[in-house]
C-alpha cells in the first residue's frame, strides 16, 4: 500500500515538474516569436521619396527623376529611375549668344516632373543641374557667356516648388566617378565580396574611363570611395574634345589642314562617310570649338563628299591619338597615364547608342570590325533607303562614330581582342538608365554610406521558415501538456493537480 501511494507521488511530482518545464517553454517560444515579429517588421514603409537630377550634355539636356522607399535610402540598389525626359532643342552651350532664353528651355521637362512627384514631396525634392563637357568648353572659349548660361538655367528651376541644390558643372573627374557608382549601385555590386564594373561614358565632347585598381601612378587620376564598408581605389580620366562630335571636327579640321595651301578646299574627300553623300558644310562649323585650331580662310564653305572606305577611315581617325608618348610604365594616349585595363566594363551613353544602331553590341573585335567595314562601303542612298526615319544627320555619321569607338577602346584604351568580351555596352540597368546622374545625386544626398547599413535580424525566408518552425514546435509542446494533464492515473480517476 506504502509503496503504491509512493509512486503515485512520484507520479505526481515528475508531471507537475513536466507541465511547469513545458510552460517554461511555451512562455519562452511566445517571446522569441514577438520580438523576432517586432524587428523583423520594423522597417515596413511604403512611402517613396524623390530626387531630380538635370544632365545637361553637350548635345541635350535630359532630366531624370529618382524615387526610393523613404525608410531603406541607405540600402544598396533602393535608388530606381521613376521618369527621363529629353529636352527638346540642343544643349545649354549652345544658348551662348542668348543665355537668357537657356532656362526656359528646359520648361516642357521641369512641368513633366511636377506631374510625376506627388505634391506634397515638391518642396522637400531636391533638384541639382550637373553641366558636362559642353560647357566646360564654352568656359573656355567665352567664360562669361558660360556664367550667363549657369545663371539662367539655376534662376528657372528655382522658380519651380522644388529643394534648389545649384546647377554647376562638373568636373570631369566627377562625371567618370559618378558614372562608375551608378553602375555599380545598380548592379548591387557595393557591400559584397563582388568585384565591381568599370565604366565607359562617350559623350559628344568628351569621354570617360573609371575602373579599380591597385597602383596608379598619376595623383589627377586616383579617387578613393569608402561605400558600404568596403574600400575602393579607383583610377578616373576624362579626355576632353574626345566626345564623337568633337572628334568629329578634329578629325575634319586635321583633312582640311592638310589641303590647305595646295588647292582650294572645294571638295573635302571623306573615307569615313558614305559613297554618293554630299553635303555643303561651313568651315565656322568646324572650327567653332577650342577643340580645333583657327584656320584663315577667304572661302565660306567647302562640299563634304563620301568615299565610304573603311580601312582608310581608321588610319584617319587613328591620328587622333597621340600614342608615342608616355613617362609613365603604360599610358592610354596623349601621354595620359592608365593602368591596364582589366575586369568588366559597363559602356553607356553613346557607346551603346552607336554599338547598337550598328546591331555590333555582341560578338567580338574582328567580328565588329568587319560587320563594320561592311555597313560603311554600303552607299548612301542605300543607307537612307534602310532607314528612313533616321534623322540624315545621325544617320550619316554611324560610319564615322563606329570607327571612332572601335578605335578608342582598341588603341585608345588598349582594349583587345582577348577582353573585347568584358566590355558590356548597356542603356539601362532595370530601370534606370547608365549614366553619371544617379550617382552624383546619391553622393550629394549622402545616400551611400561609409559603412554598411544595419540589415533585418534574418532574411525573409529564413524569418518566414523559422517562424512556422517554432509554431510548430509550440504546438506540439501544447499538445504533449494536454496528454500529460489528461493522462488517466493509476486509480482510474484523472490526475488533477
Ligand atoms: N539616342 C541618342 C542620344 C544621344 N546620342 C549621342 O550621345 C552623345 C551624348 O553626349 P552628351 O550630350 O551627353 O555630351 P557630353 O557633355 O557628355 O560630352 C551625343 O554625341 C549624342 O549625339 C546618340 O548617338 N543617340
Ligand atoms: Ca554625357
Amino acid at each position: 500500500m506504502d509503496e503504491q501511494r509512493e509512486m503515485k507521488v512520484k507520479n505526481r511530482t515528475m508531471v507537475r515538474t513536466m507541465i511547469i518545464t513545458i510552460t517554461v517553454f511555451i512562455v519562452l517560444g511566445f517571446i522569441l516569436m514577438v520580438t523576432i515579429g517586432v524587428v523583423q517588421n520594423k522597417p515596413l514603409q511604403q512611402k517613396y521619396k524623390y530626387g531630380i537630377v538635370l544632365d545637361a550634355g553637350s548635345s541635350h539636356t535630359s532630366v531624370y527623376i529618382y524615387e526610393w522607399p523613404a525608410e531603406k535610402e541607405n540600402n544598396t540598389g533602393m535608388v530606381q529611375q521613376k521618369h527621363a525626359c529629353n529636352v527638346k532643342g540642343k544643349g545649354i552651350s549652345s544658348y551662348s549668344d542668348k543665355p537668357t532664353l537657356a532656362g526656359a528651355s528646359l520648361k516642357e521637362c521641369m512641368d513633366e516632373a511636377c506631374e510625376a512627384i506627388p505634391v506634397h514631396r515638391h518642396s522637400e525634392t531636391p533638384i541639382y543641374l550637373g553641366a558636362t563637357a559642353g560647357m566646360r568648353l564654352l568656359k573656355l572659349g567665352n567664360k562669361s557667356a558660360s556664367e550667363e548660361v549657369l545663371k539662367s538655367v539655376g534662376q528657372f528651376l528655382q522658380t519651380y516648388p522644388f529643394s534648389y541644390q545649384g546647377a554647376r558643372i562638373i568636373t570631369g573627374q566627377e562625371e567618370g566617378a559618378f558614372g562608375w557608382i551608378t553602375v555599380n549601385y545598380l548592379s548591387n555590386n557595393f557591400g559584397k565580396a563582388s568585384t565591381t564594373f568599370g565604366a565607359l561614358d562617350l559623350g559628344g565632347a568628351s569621354t570617360q574611363i573609371t575602373f579599380v585598381t591597385a597602383k596608379v601612378e598619376s595623383q589627377d587620376n586616383t579617387i578613393d570611395f569608402r561605400l558600404y564598408g568596403n574600400d575602393y581605389h579607383l583610377y578616373t580620366h576624362s579626355f576632353l574634345c574626345y566626345g564623337k562630335d568633337q572628334v568629329l571636327k578634329m578629325s575634319l579640321s586635321k583633312s582640311i589642314n592638310s589641303k590647305h595651301g595646295q588647292t582650294d578646299i572645294i571638295a573635302l574627300e571623306d573615307p569615313c562617310f558614305h559613297e554618293g553623300y554630299n553635303v555643303t558644310m561651313t568651315f565656322q562649323s568646324v572650327f567653332n570649338s577650342p577643340c580645333v585650331g583657327r584656320l584663315n580662310l577667304t572661302q565660306n564653305t567647302f562640299t563634304h563628299v563620301g568615299l565610304g572606305k573603311w580601312s582608310e577611315c581608321h588610319t584617319v581617325v587613328r591620328k587622333v591619338f597621340q600614342k608615342s608618348e608616355c613617362k609613365y610604365s603604360t599610358c592610354s594616349f596623349n601621354g595620359v597615364f592608365q593602368p591596364p585595363v582589366h575586369g568588366n566594363f559597363g559602356a553607356f551613353s553613346a557607346f551603346y547608342f552607336v554599338m547598337d544602331f550598328l546591331n555590333l553590341t555582341a560578338g567580338s573585335l574582328d567580328k565588329a570590325q568587319s560587320k563594320l567595314q561592311e555597313y560603311c562601303a554600303l552607299p548612301w542612298n542605300t543607307i537612307k533607303k534602310m532607314y528612313p526615319h533616321v534623322k540624315e544627320k545621325y544617320l550619316a555619321e554611324y560610319c564615322f562614330s563606329g570607327t571612332y569607338i572601335l578605335t578608342l577602346l582598341e588603341d585608345g584604351y588598349n582594349f583587345t581582342s582577348d577582353n573585347w568580351n568584358y566590355i558590356r555596352f548597356i542603356k539601362k540597368i532595370g530601370e534606370s538608365d547608365a549614366g553619371w546622374t544617379l550617382g552624383y545625386m546619391l553622393n550629394l544626398t549622402n545616400m551611400i554610406p561609409a559603412e554598411a547599413p544595419d540589415k533585418p535580424l534574418l532574411p525573409y525566408g529564413g524569418y518566414v521558415t523559422f517562424m512556422l518552425l517554432l509554431s510548430f514546435l509550440i504546438l506540439s509542446l501544447c499538445l504533449l501538456a494536454y496528454k500529460c494533464f489528461c493522462r488517466p492515473t493509476g486509480s482510474g480517476q484523472r490526475d488533477v493537480i
